[in-house]
């Protein structure tokens, strides 16, 4: 596979694209060539008009002229073509080389990075924005060549020409460029607050669109359209007044760079150099067919300008996610001994720079449960996470066996941690090969008894194709307690001395709650069970608890001992003891209910 080769810092497009800088100068070069041939072709004709126009006009000069002609535009075509052919392989290999980046460099980032970022942004960043470089080098490098050609040349041949009518159909250009000037001036706040108004319109439909479920609940959606319509007033708005400020400069502007006043001009002035005597029809010809060229050679600059904006943007949050530090990998690569870990008073700090997690240190010996509780935000799930190091710690060590995790290669540290947590992640692939990912050189047989450990089976049989099926596949919706019973049997088949649990609250249907409870009963069996808790209940006789409050350990015990202590455990015990009271009145009340309903 093609080796990204990125030698400087990735600071925008140009850098971006240094890996095949080689080949889009290639089609800018050919693109140029292009641009020179066809004006070359169109200084044949003066020629040939200056023969008609002679006395005696000789039928071999003006065949030899049409030949050259003729020559030069099967040139320029060519070799226009073969820009394109250039850039458009430039875009192909840049496209591999820049997923090829990504996906390699994402895989060596901490998995919490990923997490942060969120699928949404990675997908959008190797889907969108590369495709938006592809088409950049694809479609526009060929046109910077002749953009940039075009004009240079059919000044230099107007001044030749004749230098007076030259200067006189330059006059018309920098009067465009003044009212272009003036449709450009405040473009960038103005391309701000269009931004933004945009951001906000694409925020409020996603809102009523995922939140029309819950919405829909409360109203009959008219307050969430209420919002929809203020944001879409507010973008009209925005859109009216940028368009009210540009329109007539922008609008003269343009039509000054279309070819009919730069005629108009050429005529006028080149019929009254004609009259005077100064100027031969040949040369005025010149004007005539180079001038229209020239004006027409400056709307792609203006097009230009915008993709390459655009491109730069696109290059810098790619640069951005290149630039991001990968998880450090040891020089000398340790194997831990036993399934214990210590946590030596870790400290650890997102990028807000608020602790998340201050002087944590706790031992959780080989084959224990140790449950992380405390109310919500206290720091469960990233002390859980820290663990397999989806981030390093800031301050401390983690040991697995009196191993520093950061001692450990990542295909290690993988096959001593199995972590299972709420959002569960199923590839588009068969249900079998979704457990085996857990090992993937594992029997049918295998994969079988973990899906019966993880009381999965029942269900898959009862799909269309069983373990053939194809997850996420139309027609084969999974529930949320069915997708993470599939991720529970993965990690039974990894069978892994250390389990990772953050327990899930989503799917707590009662039926669902029992399979699931089950499932991570074979799961954890003799595993050192690390499990961030929500329902107390279900860690009740825990080995040992970790009560996390603001980032801090501030009780450890089991639960009869920490119920004595009066302290943060008992509160959320009373509380949870509260929330079930209302859970079974409520459960009661719909059964009464339901029981009313059929009477
Ligand atoms: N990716 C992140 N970036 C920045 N801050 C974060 C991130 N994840 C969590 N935090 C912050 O770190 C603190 C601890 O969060 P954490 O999710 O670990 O708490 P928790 O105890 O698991 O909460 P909950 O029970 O609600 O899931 C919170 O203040 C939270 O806002």
């Amino acid at each position: 596979m093609t080796q990204p080769t990125f030698t400087q810092p990735l600071t925008g497009a140009r850098s971006i694209l240094a890996p095949v800088k080689g080949r889009i100068g290639g089609a800018i070069a050919l693109a140029s060539f292009s641009a020179i041939t066809g004006i070359g072709s169109l200084l044949a004709v003066p020629p040939i008009a200056a023969e008609l126009l002679s006395e005696s006009p000789e039928p071999a000069v003006i065949w030899r002229w049409l030949v050259i002609a003729v020559v030069m535009v099967a040139i320029a075509f060519s070799t226009r073509s073969l820009a394109f052919t250039v850039s458009h392989l430039a875009a192909f290999k840049l496209e591999v080389i820049l997923r090829t980046a990504l996906t390699e460099h994402l895989a060596q980032v901490p998995l919490g990075y990923v997490i942060t970022t969120g699928s949404g942004a990675i997908k959008k960043l190797v889907q969108d924005d590369v495709k938006s470089l592809h088409a950049f080098v694809a479609d526009s490098t060929p046109l910077i060549g002749q953009a940039y050609t075009t004009p240079v040349l059919s000044l230099v041949i107007m001044i030749l020409a004749d230098w007076r009518l030259g200067l006189i159909t330059l006059a018309v250009l920098p009067i465009g460029m003044i009212f272009i000037q003036l449709a450009l001036r405040d473009y960038g706040e103005q391309r701000k607050a269009y931004d933004q108004a945009n951001e906000q319109i694409n925020g409020v439909i996603i809102e009523f669109v995922q939140g029309m479920q819950v919405v829909r609940t409360f109203d009959d959606g008219s307050s969430s359209f209420a919002r929809f319509q203020r944001s879409l007033d507010s973008f009209t708005q925005t859109l009216r007044e940028w368009n009210a400020k540009t329109q007539l400069s922008g609008r003269l502007g343009t039509l000054l760079f279309e070819p009919l006043p730069t005629l108009l001009v050429v005529s006028a002035a080149g019929a009254w150099l004609m009259m005077q005597g100064s100027l031969s029809f040949p040369r005025l010809l010149v004007f005539l067919l180079i001038a229209p060229r020239l004006c027409g050679a400056f709307k792609p600059i203006f097009t230009l300008a915008h993709f390459i904006n655009q491109s730069n943007a696109g290059a810098l949050r790619i640069g951005a996610v290149l630039a991001e530090p990968v998880l450090p990998q040891p020089q000398h690569p340790q194997q831990p001994k036993t399934a214990e870990i210590t946590l030596q008073t870790v400290t650890f700090t997102y990028g807000d720079g608020r602790p998340a997690l201050q002087d944590i240190s706790l031992h959780m010996p080989a084959g224990s449960v140790t449950a992380l509780v405390g109310p919500s935000g206290a720091g469960k799930t990233t002390l859980a996470r820290l663990i397999p190091r989806f981030w390093d710690v800031d301050g401390g060590a983690i040991e697995i066996g009196g191993v520093d995790v950061r001692q450990m290669t990542s295909a290690t540290l993988m096959s001593w941690v199995s972590f299972v947590f709420q959002d569960t992640f199923l590839l588009y692939d068969t249900i079998g090969n979704n457990i085996k990912l857990g090992r993937p050189n594992a029997t049918d047989a295998e994969v079988e008894a973990a899906a019966r450990a993880a009381q999965a089976h029942d269900f898959i049989l009862a799909l269309p194709n069983g373990y053939d099926t194809i997850a996420g596949e139309r027609g084969t919706r999974l529930s949320g307690g069915q997708r993470q019973r599939i991720t529970i049997a993965r990690a039974i088949l990894q069978d892994n001395p250390i389990v990772v649990l953050d327990e899930a609250t989503a799917f707590a249907d009662p039926e669902n709650e029992a399979l699931i409870q089950d499932a991570i009963a074979s799961l954890t069996q003799g595993k050192t069970l690390i499990v961030v808790a929500h329902r107390l209940s279900t860690i009740m006789h825990a080995d040992q608890m970790a009560v996390l409050d603001q980032g801090k350990l501030v009780e450890l015990g089991k639960h009869d001992q920490l119920l004595q202590s009066n302290g943060v455990y008992t509160r959320l015990w009373s509380r949870h003891q509260q929330a079930q009271n209302w859970e079974l009145s409520v459960r009661s009340r719909s059964v009464l209910a339901a029981r009313t309903n059929s009477i």
